[in-house]
């Protein structure tokens, strides 16, 4: 069976990627709207309407507007924007999250791909919190550093022009970041999670930290029941693994250019403290790998096909 995609946004750095991803494939049937067309609105509803799947990997606003364009009840959408993260009558497309999440995933026609921080996040802290080994209303924070292609074309350009002339940039410093209420919402947080973002000048990777005062919780987990926990969650993944937490530094380029995602616990058992680390390319498992994953579910493809493991 052949499926006609149209990506939306496709000259951005995020389609470009899963473009690159999708490329050989057989199965699929591009849509593509040249440089004088990509951004005409006529062009675009045409192309939204005529496509089974459409992935969006356009700005919030415009993505909104492409959903808003879709006049068929056919054409099933995967959104890498935040624009629907949060929104009634959308699925998370995050694979891992639940053990019903892929059957959600494949059956949907609107899949919000997850932030390229929460993917990270989330697979770190959900399976505890389902678990009951870190309690649902612990006050959780999040230490996270990303390659400047998280910012897309305009961070890009910064970095890369001497405009933005260093080499660590802490951000969101209001503690009001846009991944915040994905992160809360579907680790099933009583709190807003507190997130410390920062970019750093390295293309692409990031490594997202959950530190976790095993010692203050009612019943301390030892890291051993913690890494047991992530092993019990990803057995049956393809994309997620767990590795020792015995590596004495980790690069932020650990997992760049794979679509993979890689957790590890560290720690101290003696005073009861743990620092949970995730690695992932922000353009991998953080946006690109993640979409091709949900497309390969929806349309009943292969579920690696396309993916750099
Ligand atoms: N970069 C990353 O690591 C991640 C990105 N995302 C999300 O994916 C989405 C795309 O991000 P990214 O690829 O980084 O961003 P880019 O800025 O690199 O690309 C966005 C693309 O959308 C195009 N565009 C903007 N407005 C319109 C419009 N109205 N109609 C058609 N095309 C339009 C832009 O055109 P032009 O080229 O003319 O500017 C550009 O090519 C964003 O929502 C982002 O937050 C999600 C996870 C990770
Ligand atoms: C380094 C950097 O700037 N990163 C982006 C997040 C990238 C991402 O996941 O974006 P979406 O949530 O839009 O999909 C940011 O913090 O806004």
């Amino acid at each position: 069976m052949t499926v006609r995609v149209f990506i939306d946004g496709a000259a951005g750095t995020t389609g470009l990627e899963i473009a690159d991803r999708l490329g050989d494939r057989p199965e699929i049937d591009f849509i593509t709207l040249d440089e004088t067309r990509r951004k005409d609105a006529t062009a675009r509803r045409e192309a939204l309407n005529d496509a089974d799947f459409v992935i969006l990997c356009l700005p919030d606003d415009a993505a909104r507007e492409a959903v808003a364009m879709i006049a068929n009840d056919r054409t099933r959408v995967i959104d890498a924007s935040t624009a629907h993260r949060v929104a009634d009558g959308w699925t998370y497309g995050m694979a891992e999250l639940e053990p019903s999440q892929p059957g959600a995933i494949a059956t949907a026609m609107r899949v919000s791909n997850p932030g390229c921080y929460p993917t990270g996040f989330l697979a770190l802290i959900r399976p505890l919190v389902r678990a009951g080994l870190v309690p649902h209303d612990w006050p959780v924070s999040v230490n996270a550093v990303s390659g400047y292609s998280g910012g897309g074309k305009a961070m890009i350009a910064a970095f890369e022009n001497g405009e933005t002339d260093t080499a660590w940039l802490g951000y969101g410093l209001s503690l009001a970041h846009k991944h915040v209420p994905e992160m809360q919402r579907h680790a099933r947080l009583a709190h807003p999670p507190l997130f410390q973002p920062s970019v750093a000048r390295a293309y692409r990777g990031m490594v997202v930290e959950v530190p976790l005062p095993l010692f203050a919780f009612h019943r301390r987990p030892s890291l051993s029941a913690i890494e047991q926990a992530l092993h019990d969650a990803y057995r049956e993944s393809p994309v997620v693994r767990v590795l020792p937490g015995d590596d004495s530094a980790i690069p932020i380029e650990a997992d760049a250019g794979t679509d993979r995602l890689t957790l590890r616990v560290f720690g101290n058992q003696d005073t009861g403290q743990a620092r949970l680390v995730a690695t992932l390319d922000n353009l991998g498992k953080g946006a690109s790998g993640a979409a091709v994953q949900n497309i390969n579910l929806m349309a009943g493809f292969d579920q690696t096909a396309g993916l750099t493991l």
